[in-house]
């Protein structure tokens, strides 16, 4: 069965600026938190991410959510269509292809003639991954006002049907609406087929797709789309107000995304269905945080994050402060519901062992870069990295849990000024000269296999 994406990121950078320390101090720092990440999170999956403390996992993990403004990439959305969702941006961009195009023209002749820097390649790649997702095989013409005309034409047709599935339309009205739409893609393709000569026009017109820019979005359109994408923290006790009864810190984001009205009954009953499948007992409505276990209190944190029915929660070292013997019922639980309820997890540790249990798939993050994504079990049997190896060497065979990420030998570089080329190999014991100068490129090794290391050609 093909896999349905559910978030892509792609090049995605995160950097916070460092204070200076004097008024003299010209050049801004920065920590590069995420410096140039690229993944795909399937439909129904967990996908695991690991790495010594300080690599950037958290930051990965609320940039997703858009709790930080990403300085730079690609963060999109499949759980809902721009169909469905209509965010303000995207008509816009349909509108301003023209001028898109020539923006990513004028990039690419900068890169040519003057200035074949990082930053102004990263900002052509995006421009270009930019047009190719609003035009597909589209982006080949030469005439722009015409592909701008009938892909708006396609959008408003396609929005048509997605209101009128909201609405439960009559069966008739919806494939009037589904054929006006269906024969304005035909002539799409018709228009296309001027183009697929180009060796790259398959390539480049599968990239046509109709996911949510999520860092595109207004803060009300995000605050909207909130409710599909959720986070469970680490410390439960300092995540929920001390102040407020279960009952409350489950309904609060209920209310606040008006689903309820405030102490209404039909509220209450299902704050009780949600702290039900989270085994919470229903009379514990009325109490405070302090008055649970740990394990309890993140049952609470979990059905606080599930009660609005989301479709993706980041768990950031969800199990990561409990005891061993409640961090399998903790995991035990979010397994169930991620069946249940259809969930999608980016689930963020420090300890491998667990990571192994819940991921399909695993991603390894050195300072700031993903190193490794592989699924659970390739991970383990064939490490293509180096840094992989190493985290894998350091499990110990007995009480494998809670044991921090400080395996290797010799500090982990600053992210503020991280080495030149591989940012490990001032660690790796198989380091070559070319590990020193030139960045190693993300690449697909066997399916669903990536690693970013200048050896993978030499252990192939
Ligand atoms: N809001 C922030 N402002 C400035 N720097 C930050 C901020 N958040 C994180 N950082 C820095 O970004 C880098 C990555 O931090 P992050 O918390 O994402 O790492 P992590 O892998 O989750 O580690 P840990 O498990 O210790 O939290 C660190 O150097 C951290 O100091």
């Amino acid at each position: 069965m093909e896999k349905k994406k559910l978030i892509e990121i792609a090049n995605l950078r995160q950097y916070f600026p460092v204070k200076k320390e004097s008024l003299l101090q010209k050049e801004q720092l920065y920590v590069k938190a995420n410096d140039g990440i690229t993944i795909t999170i399937h439909e129904g999956e967990t996908y695991g991410l690991v790495g010594e403390s300080g690599c950037g996992k958290s930051t990965l993990g609320r940039v997703l959510l858009q709790l930080y403004d990403q300085t730079r990439g690609d963060t999109v959305y499949f759980g809902r269509t721009v169909y469905e969702y209509q965010p303000k941006y995207y008509e816009k961009d349909l509108n301003d292809l023209a001028k898109l195009h020539e923006k990513a023209k004028h990039l690419e002749s900068k890169i040519n003639n003057e200035d074949p820097n990082h930053t102004s390649v990263d900002a052509y790649d995006d421009a270009m991954r930019h047009l190719y997702r609003l035009c597909g095989g589209l982006v080949f013409s030469d005439n722009y006002s015409e592909v701008s005309k009938l892909l708006l034409e396609e959008y408003k047709a396609g929005c048509n049907v997605a209101q009128l599935e909201k609405k439960n339309a009559s069966a008739e009205e919806l494939k009037a609406a589904e054929a006006k739409h269906d024969a304005i893609l035909k002539s799409i393709e018709q228009m296309k087929d001027s183009y697929r000569s180009n060796e790259n026009f398959a390539k480049i017109d599968a990239m046509w797709e109709h996911g949510i820019e999520l860092p595109r979005l207004t803060k009300e359109e995000m605050r909207i789309l909130r409710e599909d994408l959720q986070i469970i923290f680490q410390d439960p006790y300092s995540s929920l107000n001390p102040r407020l009864t279960v009952g409350q810190i489950i309904s609060e984001p209920l209310v606040g995304q008006k689903k309820f009205k405030k102490g209404s009954k039909e509220l209450e009953d299902y704050i009780i269905e949600v702290m039900d499948k989270c085994g919470l007992e229903a009379y514990f409505i009325h109490r405070y945080p302090h008055q649970f276990s740990g394990g309890q209190r993140q049952r609470i944190g979990i059905a606080r994050a599930l009660a609005l029915n989301p479709k993706f929660i980041v768990c950031d070292e969800a199990v990561s402060a409990l005891d061993v013997s409640i961090q399998s019922q903790v995991l035990n639980l979010l397994q169930e519901l991620k069946e249940t309820q259809n969930l999608t997890y980016l689930f963020i540790s420090h300890d491998l062992s667990v990571v192994k249990y819940i991921s399909d798939r695993i991603g390894v993050m050195y300072l700031g870069n993903m190193v490794e994504s592989a699924r659970s079990e390739d991970i383990f049997r064939n490490p293509l990295h180096p840094y992989t190896e190493a985290l894998l060497n350091a499990i110990p065979t007995t009480d494998i849990h809670n044991k921090e990420l400080q395996i290797l030998e010799g500090d982990i570089p600053s992210p503020v000024n991280p080495p030149k080329g591989c940012k490990f190999h001032t660690r790796c014991k198989y380091a070559m000269e070319k590990c020193k100068c030139e960045r190693p490129e993300w690449v697909e090794i066997e399916p669903e296999h990536f690693v970013a290391c200048h050896l993978r050609s030499l252990k192939k």
